[in-house]
């Protein structure tokens, strides 16, 4: 445990009351890069309404018709690129299950608290895994949706899920749920570290370093939804911390969906007009992913690596995400035990 952290005391109340869970849930990945797997997954996340917004009659036609017939397959290749072939699985549950892991040992001292981790979509569960800890002697619950920057398509939905499950309990748990961390210091730290250790690892510096979020559709936003914002104010404080002009530091969103119009500038397009105008050398991080999975290591680390190179530009580096890595936990961890003094 780092110095700067809260602990808690052995005489905090939750010591009295019982037991008290960790949930760690991050969004989901397939079972496997097969058609079926890749098609049970897909429909499961392009069904729930936080992420597609849009009216069932108006979309599931699309869905049902074209989306699930032809995406599965694309996806699938593009998954078998980046698949942990060690462990068969994609890297995102290896990540998740490995901060899980490493955060019941650093909770070590707080022998009543129990971790555990969950997918919104795919295995393992949030109902089984709320069931589990219920079942443990879990009274309370810490329920925390791995994304720095809320977005009712990520934090809400996961929430959600939870709740429905509560909703057939008879004996429910109390239940916490982690806001939004997007500026906090450690988190910030955490992304200057991984910058500046990464950069050091190369024999050439990047003329710009683009901070890429995952974009949400434009709508979304202009019916309320703060991501862009906290996305914003992640990529300023990170710029700053980093000691960078505006002119060495972008934010960028990836992963656009569908032919609305999502948030702006799009990483894609950034890439290949950064090339084409003669920008050489660029890095990308991507600040809103706790976990390195195929939006950033075959969408940014293969996609967006091809298509700089493709227009002209010579040196790209993808950064990795915090992942299961010391300073990654630190964030973790520190935002855990905040939550838990919530209880005190
Ligand atoms: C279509 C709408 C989508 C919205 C809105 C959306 C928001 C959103 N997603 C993430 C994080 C991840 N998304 C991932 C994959 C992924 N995302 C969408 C669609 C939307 N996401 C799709 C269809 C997919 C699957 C891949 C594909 O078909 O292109 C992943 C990767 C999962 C993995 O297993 O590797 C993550 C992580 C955020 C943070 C976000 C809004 C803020
Ligand atoms: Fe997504
Ligand atoms: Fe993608």
């Amino acid at each position: 445990m780092t110095a700067d952290l809260t602990t808690l005391s052995p005489g905090h109340p939750s010591v009295k009351y019982g037991k008290v869970g960790v949930l760690l849930v991050n969004l989901g990945t397939p079972d496997g890069t097969d058609y079926s797997s890749m098609r049970r997954y897909l429909r499961e996340f392009l069904t729930d309404r936080r992420v597609i917004e849009w009216s069932r009659w108006k979309w599931y036609p699309i869905l049902f018709g074209i989306v699930l017939n032809t995406r599965p397959q694309k996806v699938g290749k593009a998954y078998e690129t980046i698949w942990n072939k060690e462990k068969n699985e994609s890297y995102l549950r290896t990540y998740t299950r490995n901060q899980s892991d490493l955060m019941a040992e650093r909770l070590r001292d707080l022998p009543n608290v129990k971790v555990d981790w969950a997918m919104r979509y795919g295995q393992p569960s949030i109902a089984d895994r709320i069931q589990a800890l219920k079942d443990d002697g879990c009274e309370r619950i810490v329920l925390f949706p791995l994304y720095p920057q809320y977005a009712a398509a990520t934090t809400a939905t996961v929430n959600d899920k939870a709740f429905e499950k509560l909703q057939k309990m008879r004996w429910q748990p109390a239940i916490r749920t982690v806001p939004q961390y997007h500026d906090d210091e450690t988190y910030i730290e955490a992304l200057a570290n991984s910058v500046n250790r990464h950069l050091s690892t190369l024999d050439w510096q990047p003329e710009k370093i683009i901070a890429s979020f995952h974009g949400i559709p434009m709508s979304y936003f202009k019916l309320g939804d703060p991501y862009y914002c906290f996305c914003q104010k992640t990529g300023r404080l990170l710029r700053e911390k980093l000691g960078l002009s505006e002119d060495q530091f972008m934010v960028t969103f990836q992963s656009r969906f569908g032919p609305e119009e999502w948030l702006q500038p799009y990483t894609d397009k950034t890439v290949e007009e950064l090339a084409r105008a003669g920008t050489k050398r660029i890095a990308v991080l991507n600040p809103g992913f706790v976990s390195d999975c195929l939006e950033t290591l075959e969408e940014i680390a293969e996609q967006a690596a091809e298509s700089f190179h493709h227009n002209g530009g010579d040196k790209f580096t993808h950064i990795p995400c915090l992942n299961d890595s010391e300073d990654g936990m630190n964030v973790l961890e520190k935002v855990v035990r905040r939550e838990l003094l919530g209880w005190a």
